[in-house]
């Protein structure tokens, strides 16, 4: 910081803001701190009785807040995101697109160990909205060296830190079974929900086929929703562990990679995700039709974004996997699957 004359000021960063007042009229902020002065401010300046300034001296080395906010856009922002105006040297990146943000845990780690910058985004893998707001970065003080930044940018190695993966339209068939919905002493309501959580993903149901407890007609069911040509095939019920619960041994019958069976997320225990080729099938248990948000949700919007889980992936919703059952769900914003 240094004291200097007000006519000496252009091209230098203001430390302190500058308050004007006239009286019953006006009392507030003429000048912010972080402002670069320009030649027409100095009349200004001396007309609030300002004739000396403290200042950051703008060196050849050294950026301004906002200009470094802009560099740091550059280096982590990826596909997908629009950048907000800059305001007190903060940027905020937008989604451009519904879909899953992706962030790269490591290397925001890595940057915010650096110092003097910081970098701050909503969780890795949850689903976004075109205009929603993602993440935000900035520079702590007001003025940074140049080197700062390049290190930076050297230690991301062109890539980027956080994008957005938008989701692809599939095709979903829906494997209903229960022989108490089979037989009609209970209405389908499991087929209404997945139909209506698939659509809200640009998703297109290409028929529901309602099943006893039965392995082959299960099985059956499925392979048929393959070769018509779904991408995905939801199978609902018979997960757990009674007589009846046949639906894991069906989709073991298609010869699919079984990823796993169990999933760390609790409504959503029961769950099974398997590959078949390039089709993903899936085992929802009872719960994802009495709960608003299940772990199918959050492996449904991934794979609908185009991602292959591993055991590990699902292993990884262990931290935050646990429901807190409000009252009120208000699902995306709590830590549940984060
Ligand atoms: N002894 C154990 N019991 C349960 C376990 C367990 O580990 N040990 N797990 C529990 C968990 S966790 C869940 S989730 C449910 C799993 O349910 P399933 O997927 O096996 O569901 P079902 O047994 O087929 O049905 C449960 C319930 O929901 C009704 N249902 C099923 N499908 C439909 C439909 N299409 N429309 C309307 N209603 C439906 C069904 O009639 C049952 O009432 O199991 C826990 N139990
Ligand atoms: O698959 Mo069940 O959670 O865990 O209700």
């Amino acid at each position: 910081m240094r004291l200097i004359k007000t006519e000496d000021a252009e091209g230098h960063v203001l430390c302190h803001d500058i308050t004007q007042i006239i009286p019953g009229k006006f009392k507030g902020r003429a000048f912010k701190k972080g402002h670069i002065v320009k030649k027409e401010d100095i009349p200004v300046l001396k007309s609030l009785g300002k004739n000396h300034l403290y200042i950051w001296e703008m060196k050849e080395n050294m950026v301004h807040e906002n200009e470094a906010a802009e560099f740091i856009r550059d280096i982590v922002m990826g596909n997908n995101l629009k950048s907000g105006e800059i305001k007190e040297g903060k940027i905020e990146f937008i989604s451009e697109c519904d879909g899953i943000l992706k962030v790269n845990r490591e290397s925001l780690l890595e940057f915010n160990m650096l110092g003097e910058m910081m970098m701050a985004t909503l969780s890795n893998n949850v689903p976004v909205k075109a205009g929603e707001r993602v993440a935000g970065t900035r520079i702590i003080p007001l003025i940074i060296e140049r080197e700062k930044l390049n290190h930076a940018k050297e230690i991301l190695k062109n890539r980027s830190i956080v994008q957005v993966i938008p989701y692809k339209k599939k095709k979903i068939g829906i494997v209903t079974s229960g022989n108490e919905v089979y037989n009609g002493i209970i209405k389908d309501r499991f087929g209404p929900v997945i139909e209506k959580k698939v659509s809200e993903y640009g998703c297109e149901v290409i028929g529901q086929k309602i099943c006893p407890d039965d392995t082959e007609e299960i099985y059956n069911a499925i392979e048929m929703f393959l070769k018509q040509g779904a991408d995905i095939v939801c199978c609902t019920g018979g997960m757990s562990v009674d007589p009846d619960d046949l639906t894991p041994a069906a989709i073991k019958r298609t010869n699919a990679d079984i990823i796993t069976y169990g999933a760390p997320v609790l409504p959503g225990a029961m769950f099974m995700l398997a590959y078949k080729e390039n089709k993903t099938i899936m085992g929802i248990p009872g719960c994802a039709m009495y709960n608003r948000i299940t772990v199918f949700d959050m492996i449904f919007s991934r794979t609908v974004a185009g991602e292959k889980l591993s055991l590990r992936d699902i292993a990884e919703y262990g931290d935050g996997g646990f429901c807190r059952g409000c009252d009120e769900c208000r699902y995306p914003n709590c830590g549940f699957g984060k």
